[in-house]
Parts: structure tokens; C-alpha cells; sequence
């Protein structure tokens, strides 16, 4: 095959504790990450001049070799610099349907689905892991993004511990669209507030400190219980972003008066996510807070937790 179209979904982040600093400069997080069917549309073609060419259909996404999927593709060529050469060039699509700069992690499924489209278009045979390896050189939510799912998070976010998938849970997802969050701005701000409550002491330590409070997730998640799950939402970014961003703060009261199980910013921000009792309930839970907004910059979505990563179309 000289092409390959395949899907790649956003991530939210079901929790998100900040434990500490680490030498590389990087935090070091327990998450738990979900996959939801809200996704991108990537095509890879083979292409007989030795180039990496990226077009996408969104103003704000560059195409250059800022944008996370050509990384991706300089990585696998310069990686496998035979293969590269025997094969020619890559040319990339990408169909966005995932908000840019959203705490959703749209650059990093981007670049995930670069990773396994080459590894076949090249017929490479990297294992899920090797390219989970290779994924963490590109940012630290890309081996989730491979992955997919339901994952436990650790050290910069790479380092994943899968749980058992979740099935229906329904999710209303918020974004204005004019209003973006630097990841490094996010990160930043919480070092320069909250670094005295960074757990210093010893890897260990801080493994078990954390262990307690993610812990209540995953029983959440082993009892597939939505309720439950809502009542232990955590994202300790949400400490910096929402002061920072009245908006963001605004949006995550509406959802809670619109009688959601339970709402939360995801990752950096802006987006806010709520979780729902059934399709019906979001599909409802969108009306309201369309009509109590009134806002034409608000982009609603009704998605739900899905158990994949990057799927291959054809
Ligand atoms: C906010 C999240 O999306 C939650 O899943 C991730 O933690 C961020 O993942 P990402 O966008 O893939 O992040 P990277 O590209 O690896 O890093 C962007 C920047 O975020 C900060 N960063 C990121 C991850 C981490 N564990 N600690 C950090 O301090 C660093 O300043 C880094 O320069
Ligand atoms: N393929 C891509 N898709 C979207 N944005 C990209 C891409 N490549 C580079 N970018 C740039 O990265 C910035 C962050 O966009 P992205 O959508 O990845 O953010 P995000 O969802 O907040 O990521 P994360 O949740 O991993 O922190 C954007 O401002 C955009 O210019």
C-alpha cells in the first residue's frame, strides 16, 4: 500500500495530579487519561521526492515543522534513514474536527497517528511499545495517544499502565474558540504558586502519595460507575488556568447548573468537559448551556470515552 488513512482521536484527562518537580524540568504527574471519539482524519501518502509535506484544513494549524505530525515523520526518517530513502517521501493530510490548543491533545494524535501510519506504510513492524518509545521524544501525551483508551499516567505522562476500558460514558465537551492555553504558561504558573507543596523527598514517596488520591479513580473506573467517576474528577491545572481565565471558570459553572454528573477542565485548557447519564442527557445537558450562553465562540461537542487509540481506516 502506498497510502493509509487513519483516525486519531482526542484525549481528556479524567485526573490530573501535579507531584513534583523533576530534573529535566518536566513535572513529574500521576493522570488518568481517556480516549473520546471526538477525532482527527489523517491520510499518509508515499510520495517520490524525499520530502515531508503537510497540509491541514485549519487556519491556526501550522503546516511547517512546527506542526507535530511532520515531527513525527522527520523522526521516522531520520530514524530509519534506509527505509526513508527507499521509499520516497511522505505527504500528510489532516482533516482537524479536534479544537486546536485545547487540552485535548490534538497535536499529539496527530503525530501518533504519523508513527503507526509510517510504521506501515515503510512496513517497519515497530511493536505498539517501540512506537509508544519513539512517541515520548515528541511530547509527553503522545504515547497515550498510541495507546489509547483508559490509562494510568506517570512520570512526565508517558509512562502508561492501561485499566479496562469504559463503556458508555457520555460526555459534553465546551471550547471557546478564540481562546487558547499555552501548556508552558499553564505548567509554568503552577511551579511559580505551588511549588512548596511539591513532594521532594524521594521518588518513592511521592508514588505513594499520589497512589492514595488516584486510587479512588480507578475503583471509580473498575466499577464502571459514571457517578463515581464524576465525584473524583481532579486537574490541579485547574488552580492556575481558572483565575487566569474567567471564561473557563464561567463555562465549568454552567455545566454544573445544567445537572451534569460532574465537570472538569482537561489538561491544560480551555476546554471543559462534563460527564452525563446517557447520550440523551448530553445531548440536552449541549441545548442548555448553548441557550444559557449565547455564545457563537462556544464550540459544543457531545462525545463519549471510547477504547482505542489510532485506528486504520484503510
Ligand atoms: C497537560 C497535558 O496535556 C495533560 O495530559 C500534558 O501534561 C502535556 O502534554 P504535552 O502537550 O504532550 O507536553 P510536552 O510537549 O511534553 O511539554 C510541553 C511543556 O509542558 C510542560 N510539561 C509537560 C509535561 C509535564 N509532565 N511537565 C511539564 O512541565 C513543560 O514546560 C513542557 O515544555
Ligand atoms: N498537528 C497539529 N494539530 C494541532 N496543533 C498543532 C499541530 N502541530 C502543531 N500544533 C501547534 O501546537 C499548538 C498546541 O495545539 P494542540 O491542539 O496540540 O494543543 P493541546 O490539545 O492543548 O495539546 P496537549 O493537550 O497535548 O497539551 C497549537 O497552537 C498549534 O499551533
Amino acid at each position: 500500500m502506498h497510502s493509509y488513512t487513519l483516525i486519531a482521536p482526542a484525549k481528556i484527562n479524567l485526573y490530573l495530579e501535579i507531584i513534583g518537580d523533576r530534573s529535566d524540568n518536566y513535572h513529574e504527574l500521576a493522570m488518568i487519561l481517556q480516549s473520546i471519539d471526538l477525532a482527527d482524519e489523517i491520510e499518509l501518502h508515499s510520495i517520490s521526492t524525499d520530502t515531508i509535506r503537510v497540509h491541514c484544513n485549519h487556519p491556526l494549524v501550522p503546516t511547517d515543522r512546527s506542526n507535530l505530525a511532520y515531527r513525527a515523520a522527520e523522526l521516522m526518517a531520520t530514524e530509519f534513514p534506509n527505509t526513508f530513502a527507499k521509499y520516497g517521501g511522505v505527504e500528510i493530510t489532516i482533516t482537524k474536527r479536534i479544537p486546536v490548543a485545547a487540552g485535548l491533545a490534538g497535536g499529539s494524535t496527530n503525530a501518533a497517528a504519523v508513527l503507526v501510519g509510517i510504521n506501515l506504510l515503510w512496513k517497519l513492524g515497530l511493536t505498539q511499545s517501540e512506537l509508544e518509545e519513539l512517541g515520548a521524544t515528541l511530547g509527553s501525551d503522545v504515547p497515550f495517544c498510541v495507546a489509547g483508551g483508559t490509562a494510568i499516567a506517570t512520570g512526565r505522562g508517558e509512562q502508561l499502565s492501561p485499566l479496562p476500558s469504559l463503556n458508555n460514558i457520555y460526555i459534553v465537551l465546551g471550547k471557546y474558540k478564540s481562546l487558547e492555553v499555552s501548556t508552558p504558561w499553564a505548567y509554568k504558573s503552577y511551579r511559580q504558586e505551588y511549588s512548596d507543596s511539591y513532594i521532594r523527598d524521594s521518588d518513592n514517596l511521592a508514588i505513594r502519595a499520589s497512589a492514595v488520591h488516584s486510587g479512588e479513580m480507578v475503583k471509580a473506573i473498575l466499577h464502571q460507575d459514571a457517578k463515581e467517576i464524576a465525584q473524583k474528577l481532579h486537574n490541579d491545572l485547574e488552580k492556575v488556568v481558572l483565575p487566569a481565565y474567567p471564561q473557563v471558570l464561567q463555562l465549568r459553572e454552567t455545566f454544573a447548573n445544567a445537572g451534569v454528573l460532574g465537570t472538569m477542565m482537561s489538561g491544560s485548557g480551555p476546554s471543559v468537559f462534563a460527564l452525563c447519564e446517557s447520550q440523551e442527557h448530553a445531548e440536552e445537558v449541549k441545548l442548555q448551556v448553548k441557550t444559557a450562553t449565547k455564545n457563537e465562540d462556544l464550540e459544543l461537542f457531545v462525545t463519549k470515552a471510547i477504547a482505542h487509540g489510532i485506528q486504520i481506516v484503510s
